[in-house]
């Protein structure tokens, strides 16, 4: 038996960068987490220490701050193709990186030039894989809560001995999206792409009337796909943020789906993956990314 060196990289994760632009009095702001990791012909460090091709992760830190300053960050996509290329192109040793870009959102505190407000607690992603001269991008959307007050129903499932779920013809329907989707190639409007996603979401999430939470994530990654032919496959995670109505017998009162009981735990989890039939190779796009 012989032991040996598998699959491996390295990198700094999370670096929090926020930059500010100014035009004249009025300031826009980005706010990003960049994490980065490399891969390559690393095989001496691990097994003897050597350290001759290792580029620092305090490098790779440096370097975001660096670019950052260098030229615009523009949008997440192509910082992360930058980072990634250049990492890439300019050290022998690594033949691959991977770019990890969350995107914090601001507003502007009505209209004024340099203040804002956190929107909320979601998140614009990306996920760019370079290999050698490849490059593949995946990216998303994060905490993007979102809730129906009717139009979901849930019944015609089995019922075995555990069962005591009522079935419903008009529930809440809530859940926080996570949802990532491959590009076909890099030569996308990645704004416009990512706006127009996240609109036919939200859109399909509020027309479709539900039978149960995983048909609604069908019928949302059904809609991006029908509509953004740069995207190859989405991926969705969807968690059943279920609300209870609340028995309000004891007090003589009827609840006509009214008050409910928001539980935070435990939660269904739906999630799952949509794509086109002839959709191109994913290469490795998903690789070391979690599978929804
Ligand atoms: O939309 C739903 N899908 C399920 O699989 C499920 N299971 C459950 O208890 N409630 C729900 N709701």
């Amino acid at each position: 038996m012989a032991i040996v060196l598998g699959p491996n990289q390295y990198g700094k994760a999370e670096n929090r960068l926020v930059t500010v632009s100014r035009n004249g009095s009025v300031h826009t702001i980005k706010d990003l987490t960049v994490s980065t990791s490399l891969r390559g012909d690393l095989a001496d460090t691990h097994l003897t220490g050597d350290n001759a091709k290792v580029l620092a992760t305090d490098t790779q830190k440096n370097t975001v701050y660096a670019f950052a300053k260098e030229a615009p960050v523009g949008e997440i996509e192509d910082f992360a193709l930058r980072l990634g290329r250049h990492f890439v192109s300019s050290q022998e040793a690594i033949t691959g990186a991977r770019v990890l870009i969350d995107e914090h959102g601001w507003e502007r505190i009505d209209g004024h030039d340099h203040s804002f407000v956190r929107g909320s607690d979601e998140k614009r992603t990306t996920a760019v894989t370079i290999d050698g001269e490849q490059a593949w991008v995946v990216s998303g959307v994060r905490d993007l809560v979102v809730l129906k007050s009717t139009g979901s129903e849930f019944h015609g499932y089995p019922k075995d001995p555990y069962t005591t779920l009522k079935e419903t013809n008009d529930r809440i329907l809530a859940t926080s999206v996570t949802a990532r989707w491959r590009y076909v190639g890099t030569d996308v409007d990645w704004a416009k792409s990512f706006t127009e996603i996240r609109s036919i979401m939200l859109k399909t999430f509020a027309d479709k009337h539900s039978l149960s939470l995983q048909q609604t994530l069908y019928a949302m990654g059904e809609a991006v796909l029908n509509t953004r032919p740069e995207v190859a496959e989405v991926r969705l995670s969807m968690p059943n943020k279920h609300h209870f109505l609340v028995d309000l017998s004891p007090f003589g009162l009827e609840n006509d789906n009214e008050v409910f009981y928001a539980a935070d735990r435990p939660y269904g989890l739906i999630e799952g993956s949509v794509l086109r039939d002839d959709a191109p190779d994913a290469g490795q796009a998903w690789s070391t990314l979690p599978t929804f």
